[in-house]
């Protein structure tokens, strides 16, 4: 299968409502082991930045964070830098935890849900309640969660940030679907539309957001430049998916770029067909 866990957030409530590792094939041309930049913003002028971060002052050694999409979030922010000096920047992680519930399969799961939405942040297991930034419940459509999920993180990437998607989940539990779609959706070139997962969906609203910004500022030659890595973490050993012979990645930290996965490999796409291959 595939990413037993690649990230997801945002905080607007969702409606109530294939391997991967296959694609770990892929050798696009333009591949480079990955320089230790987690969120750096460009440094290239042409691009816009609509919220940097960098007016605040700020002790952290650790890169800037994308902007939180949560108004309220970022003025409780700001009210508290305000009333105790403090640092902006470490009152909003830059991290969503978003839950998606899978439906029971009919051929395979037994028993009834244990777990129940409960609203649009939390649910509860066996009578307790769990809180996160949001719930998507077994109605949510995968263009739901690309909304969701998607359209934010492809805004981000905009803006220049780096973006990461995370799937944590148990074997079985949606989480090849919510990246990709149903298995050998990959393999398979007339998968549904609406089947797509969020991966297909991302590239293709990143590039015709790109062509977008591009016609719109013509007069300025905006230049991006996308760069991809995918990986697995399984019992502890972190799998680079873009050349999956390299096992037991290590993680880690610099002062200056923060937290990085050493030798990971990093493609430059530019076309749904760089992703897919
Ligand atoms: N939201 C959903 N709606 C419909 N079917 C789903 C949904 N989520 C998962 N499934 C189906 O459930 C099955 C298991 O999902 P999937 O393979 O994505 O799990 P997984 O977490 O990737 O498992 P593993 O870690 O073992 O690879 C698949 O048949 C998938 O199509």
């Amino acid at each position: 299968m595939l990413p037993r866990n690649p990230i997801a957030r945002d905080t607007a409530e969702l409606p109530s409502s294939s391997s991967p590792s296959s694609s770990a094939k892929t050798r696009p041309s333009s591949r480079k082991h990955k320089p230790s930049k987690e969120n750096d913003p460009p440094s290239d002028h042409n691009i816009i930045v609509p919220y940097s971060p960098s007016h605040v002052k700020s002790k952290s050694p650790l890169p800037p964070r994308p902007p939180s999409s949560n108004p309220l979030k970022r003025k409780l922010a700001l009210d508290t830098i305000a009333a105790e000096n403090s640092l902006p920047a470490t009152t909003d992680s830059g991290v969503k935890v978003i839950v998606r519930m899978r439906p029971l399969r009919k051929d395979k799961d037994e028993g009834y849900p244990i777990v129940q939405k409960i609203s649009g942040d939390s649910l509860s297991i066996n009578g307790r309640t769990f809180t996160f930034d949001s719930v998507a419940d077994v109605e949510a459509t995968q263009l739901d969660i690309f909304e969701h999920v998607g359209v934010p993180l492809v805004e981000n990437c905009l803006a220049g940030f780096n973006s990461s998607v995370f799937a944590y989940g148990q074997t079985g539990s949606g989480k090849t679907y919510t990246m990709w779609g149903p298995a050998n959706s990959l393999a398979e070139e007339n998968v549904a539309k609406e089947q797509q997962g969020l991966t297909p969906r991302v590239f293709e609203r990143l590039f015709a957001r790109i062509k977008e910004e591009q016609t719109k500022h013509s007069d300025q030659q905006l230049n991006y430049q996308c760069n991809c890595s995918f990986l697995e973490i399984y019992n502890e050993q972190v799998t680079d998916l873009l050349d999956p012979s390299q096992r037991n990645l290590q993680i880690r930290e610099d002062v200056k770029s923060g937290v990085y996965v050493e030798n990971l490999i990093e493609n430059q796409v530019s076309t749904m067909e760089d992703v897919t291959q």
